[in-house]
């Protein structure tokens, strides 16, 4: 079945308790959605949601929260919390441009992206969710201590993420061109559905760990 062609994607979503409805409404409050004071990892584009639910199956000590623009594409990670449901892991359906609203000051201790949509053309750079414009949203949430994870195949991509970190105030703290290599980042590393599509065809996995340049407690 092809995602696009699920029908009431958009209603079961509506009806879901996994999904977080009207988000800006817990702004500043989203420890309370939980009903604890853990850390709260967010990933952004997550996609089918494979990455998050290993993840929070993992570490039951964080919160997780997914965010995807569609619909037809959340209501996978949906189904799958249906036939096991994990109490540390919410989804949010919306689009990234609006992030700021949704998460207070230094309310998130880390951000995913995992296998980005890449928006070739150079005048939608600042759609790529590890843009400089992107960067400055993240930073108006992200902790002082926190850190954004980035992987992806795509090369162009990720070069020009990379020139965008000192760019957007940021700092490098880890970088590989070739994850499945670098026996040091892999460890932990739990594969996205992208990830694990790509790799098996050779394709070498970049990542990258950034900080904030004026995050004074490291
Ligand atoms: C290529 S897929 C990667 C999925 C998953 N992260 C993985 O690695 O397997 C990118 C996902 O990001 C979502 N996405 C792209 N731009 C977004 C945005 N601005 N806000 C929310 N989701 C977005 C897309 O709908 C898609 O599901």
């Amino acid at each position: 079945m092809r995602l696009k062609n699920v029908p009431g994607s958009r209603e079961a979503i509506a009806d879901s308790v996994f999904v977080i409805h009207e988000p800006e409404t817990n702004k500043g409050a989203w420890q309370q959605v939980f009903g604890n004071d853990h850390e709260i990892h967010v990933e952004i584009g997550m996609g089918k949601g494979r990455f998050l639910y290993e993840m929070a199956s993992l570490h039951p000590d964080i919160n997780y929260i997914g965010i995807e623009k569609y619909s037809s594409v959340l209501l996978r990670a949906i189904q799958k919390m249906e036939e096991k449901e994990l109490p540390n892991l919410r989804f949010v359906r919306m689009d990234a441009e609006d992030i700021t609203e949704v998460f207070g000051r230094d309310e998130i201790d880390r951000i995913y992206l995992n296998f980005s949509d890449p928006w070739p053309k150079d005048r939608h750079a600042k759609r790529r969710l590890p843009s400089r414009q992107f960067l400055a949203r993240y930073d108006e949430f992200l902790k002082g201590n926190g850190v954004l994870e980035f992987k992806t195949d795509n090369r162009d991509l990720f070069d020009f993420a990379v020139e965008e970190v000192p760019e957007a105030g940021w700092k490098i703290k880890e970088c590989t061109y070739d994850l499945h290599h670098d026996d040091r980042l892999m460890q932990g590393n739990v594969m996205t559905e992208y990830e694990e599509k790509f790799s098996s065809i050779g394709n070498p996995i970049c990542k990258y760990i950034i900080y904030r340049q004026n995050d004074t407690n490291r």
